[in-house]
């Protein structure tokens, strides 16, 4: 289900973040952002973050002063941390995708900045998305345990960024990686599994086209469980195949769970992600879906 929007009905306020990727490399956005609100002569406010975390904290303070219309200007990190603070709330999240991989915004057919994320500001349609939160931390698009959450963290350490610094910070980390065991419940079954990834997915992909819960839909209430068991030498270049042709279910080496909420038991405590951003937990990973818990606005035709 999904309604009109006129942000011109409301206030707006627009979150700036100046250390995501692109926007540090190409700043032109905060320009091209004051510059739309003048044109369409909107009530609406610029913020840029100082910190991290700091746009949530924005995003909270805009919520309380009216505004309908949280409009984030970032990668994913960005985009969780403004939506953290609208889960439950009456106002709408905006996007300007901005980051290297875009999942959540790819998912709902949010356009780049250069190909229309302006104009779907203006004439967009509000969703009801599923959220979900992983030991009390919210994601919006995935969270994941394993080399999942190892590569997060050695690529949020990274300098320099683009696609050769990815490939080889991957290919690093891959070569000294050693699965875990995993027992994973979701209410009905149980998955007793050594695992190199355990990724649980809001939208269908990572970002980029890297479909790693292919058919996932962001508002069925539910969340989807892909477990990535055994990636070597052999299987990686297939399964990386997969991963982009969205047909990652069809290898056996591969399991999916579907569920409202999942218990995730591992030997030791260690790292997860929640869209992109690492945090370190114990061994009890408890995940849970909040069912159309945010208001997004996507454009009006898929
Ligand atoms: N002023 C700031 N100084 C330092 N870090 C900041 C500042 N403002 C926000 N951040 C942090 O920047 C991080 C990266 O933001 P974001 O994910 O949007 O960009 P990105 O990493 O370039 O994009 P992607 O994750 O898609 O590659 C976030 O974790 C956020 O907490």
């Amino acid at each position: 289900m999904s309604t009109a929007f006129d942000p011109r009905q409301t206030p707006i306020c627009f979150i700036f973040n100046p250390h995501s990727g692109h926007n540090r490399r190409n700043p032109y956005l905060l320009e091209r952002t004051r510059g739309f609100i003048k044109e369409h002569q909107l009530d609406a406010t610029v913020e840029l973050t100082e910190r991290p975390r700091h746009a949530t904290d924005l995003a909270r303070a805009a919520v309380d002063r009216g505004c309908g219309l949280i409009v984030a200007i970032g990668g994913d990190g960005t985009l969780n941390e403004v939506a953290a603070a609208l889960v439950g709330a009456p106002a709408a999240l905006g996007l300007i995708p901005c980051g290297s991989g875009n999942g959540l915004g790819r998912h709902l057919g949010v356009p780049d900045p250069g190909r229309g994320a302006y104009a779907t500001l203006l004439r967009g349609r509000i969703r009801e998305i599923d959220t979900g939160s992983v030991n009390g931390i919210p994601f919006f698009n995935a969270m994941g345990l394993g080399f999942d959450a190892e590569i997060s963290s050695r690529f949020n350490q990274l300098t320099r960024r683009g696609l050769a610094a990815y490939v080889r910070t991957g290919l690093r980390a891959w070569a000294s990686y050693q699965p875990n065991h995993y027992v994973i419940r979701n209410g009905q079954s149980e998955l007793s599994t050594d695992a190199f990834i355990v990724a649980v997915a809001n939208s269908d992909q990572y970002g980029n086209d890297c479909f790693i819960a292919p058919g996932a839909q962001v508002d069925d209430g539910l969340l989807n469980l892909t477990v990535l068991k055994r990636v070597n030498t052999f299987t990686a270049l297939p399964l990386a195949f997969r991963l982009f042709r969205g047909s990652i279910d069809r290898s056996r080496h591969v399991a999916r769970l579907t569920g409202s909420h999942f218990r995730i038991e591992r030997p030791a405590a260690g790292p997860i992600h929640t869209d992109g951003e690492v945090h370190a937990t114990g061994t009890v990973v408890d995940i849970e879906v909040r069912p159309r818990s945010l208001r997004i606005l996507v454009p009006s035709t898929p």
